[in-house]
């Protein structure tokens, strides 16, 4: 046989070889959901009087969403979901001081190789290190906490592969928004995308979570970077354990397949109202600014912040400027690298471990008529706030460099 990253992983999964187009029973390696989803998990089990965990070790659990509780509400939904944990004895729960579901699942947890099924649809976010990664409903979440199985369809695999280096101020948003532009938000509906490439540094773990988190926005039932030294060594720095790396085999069959030059991307963004809706930063140079949010399971990584206080350096914001990093541990390297410092000198308003202000939640929901630069995954009409704002999604060196002039701006224009 030979094998795509998909076929390979979902024949392991589900005991036997399968092809595209199969319905499958695979085990699950990580079921896990958040506290807005969580509570409906719950819902599920204890109304089909189920309430067990096929293996306790395997299910995560993190409050984001709705962390710090913005009202009384969240509070009560984060309080029951504590209090299933404690009865059922979970060990892998992350209360609000810990971070976004998708960030501490490729710190801590995700493996090459895992299917793993959560109540959130940025699940594919764990494509980053190799795994087949899904968003589902609650109620198959529910199933796959109780049994440890999941229903699949093997979705038909389609190969992207990346050459070269990325330029100073291109990252992993870049890559997924040329994906964007190119093929439009519905082309990947029922394939799974695997990311092979060339040169592994180049593209690093945090820039490849962005990719993987956009797989959604781009219908893919997956999207998974083919593991490599990169791979491995990003596990041993976070979490010191020797990673087994699960490859396809040399002359798997793709559907189709498609190339990028990373030194030939530019900085983009997603204009209003939609993540196809794909411009050059330059394009849009003239659009003013009121509000940039630089943070998100998308990006919200240290070499975001890295890029983010590179240019905001010495400045101060002309546009309010929000930015979270996505959980503890990221906001603590960039505690330590003194960029928290430099974002606060320049004016931003920095906290850690919450959606906040991706899902229009709280921590800075858009006003009406308001424009917003947003590192962020998703920019439809009345996703961070009101009706009538208007997001444009970029990467973080887009969104610091408008912060920096209060118009969306490419960083290579900044003085
Ligand atoms: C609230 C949750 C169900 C939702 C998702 O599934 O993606 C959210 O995380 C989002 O980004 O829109
Ligand atoms: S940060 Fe945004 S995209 Fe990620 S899980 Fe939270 S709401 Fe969804």
């Amino acid at each position: 046989m030979t094998g795509t990253l998909t076929e390979k992983i979902l024949s392991r999964a589900s005991g036997k070889t399968v092809s595209p187009g199969d319905v499958i029973e695979a085990k699950t390696d990580i079921v896990a959901f958040h506290d807005l989803t969580g509570y409906h998990v719950i819902e599920v089990m204890e109304k089909a009087n189920m309430v067990k965990v096929f293996d306790k070790s395997k299910i995560v659990v993190a409050f984001d969403h709705l962390a710090p509780p913005p009202d009384v509400r969240s509070a009560e939904i984060q309080g029951n979901i504590r209090k299933f944990v404690k009865d059922v004895r979970l060990p892998n729960f992350h209360d609000i001081n810990v971070g976004i579901l998708h960030e501490l699942l490729i710190e801590k947890y995700a493996l090459p190789g895992q299917v793993i099924v959560a109540a959130d649809s940025h699940t594919t976010t764990s494509g980053a290190v190799g795994a087949f990664a899904q968003g589902m409903g609650a109620s198959d979440v529910a199933a796959a906490v109780i049994t440890g199985k999941t229903w699949l369809v093997v979705p038909q695999p389609f190969k992207v592969q990346l050459k070269g280096s990325p330029g100073k101020w291109i990252n992993g948003k870049d890559v997924a928004l040329e994906l964007l532009g190119k093929f439009k938000a519905d082309y990947f509906n029922g394939m799974s995308i695997e990311v092979h490439v060339d040169n592994p540094k180049a593209f690093p773990t945090d820039y490849r979570a962005t990719v993987s988190n956009m797989g959604i926005e781009m219908n893919a039932d997956a999207l998974m970077f083919v593991p490599d030294s990169e791979t491995k060594d990003y596990i041993k720095t976070m979490r010191g354990v020797e990673a087994e790396l699960m490859t396809p085999d040399q002359g798997a069959r793709y559907t189709d397949e498609y190339t990028i030059e990373l030194n030939k991307l530019e900085p983009l963004v997603a204009a209003p109202y939609s993540v196809d809706n794909v411009k050059t930063a330059r394009e849009e140079s003239k659009v003013p600014v009121d509000q940039v949010y630089i943070g998100s399971c998308t990006n919200g990584r240290i070499s975001d912040f890295r890029m983010a206080a590179e240019i905001l350096k010495g400045k101060k914001v002309k546009a309010r400027c929000i930015a979270i990093p996505s959980s503890y541990e990221m906001f603590k390297q960039a505690m330590e690298l003194g960029y928290i410092e430099t974002l606060v000198n320049a004016g931003c308003i920095v906290t850690y471990g919450t959606c906040g202000p991706c899902l229009g939640g709280h921590f800075g929901v858009a006003g009406p008529g308001e424009v917003i630069v947003s590192t962020s995954s998703r920019n439809f009409r009345g996703r961070m706030g009101s009706n009538e704002a208007k997001v444009y999604l970029s990467g973080p060196s887009v969104a610091a460099a408008s912060a920096a002039t209060g118009y969306i701006t490419d960083p290579r224009d900044l003085q």
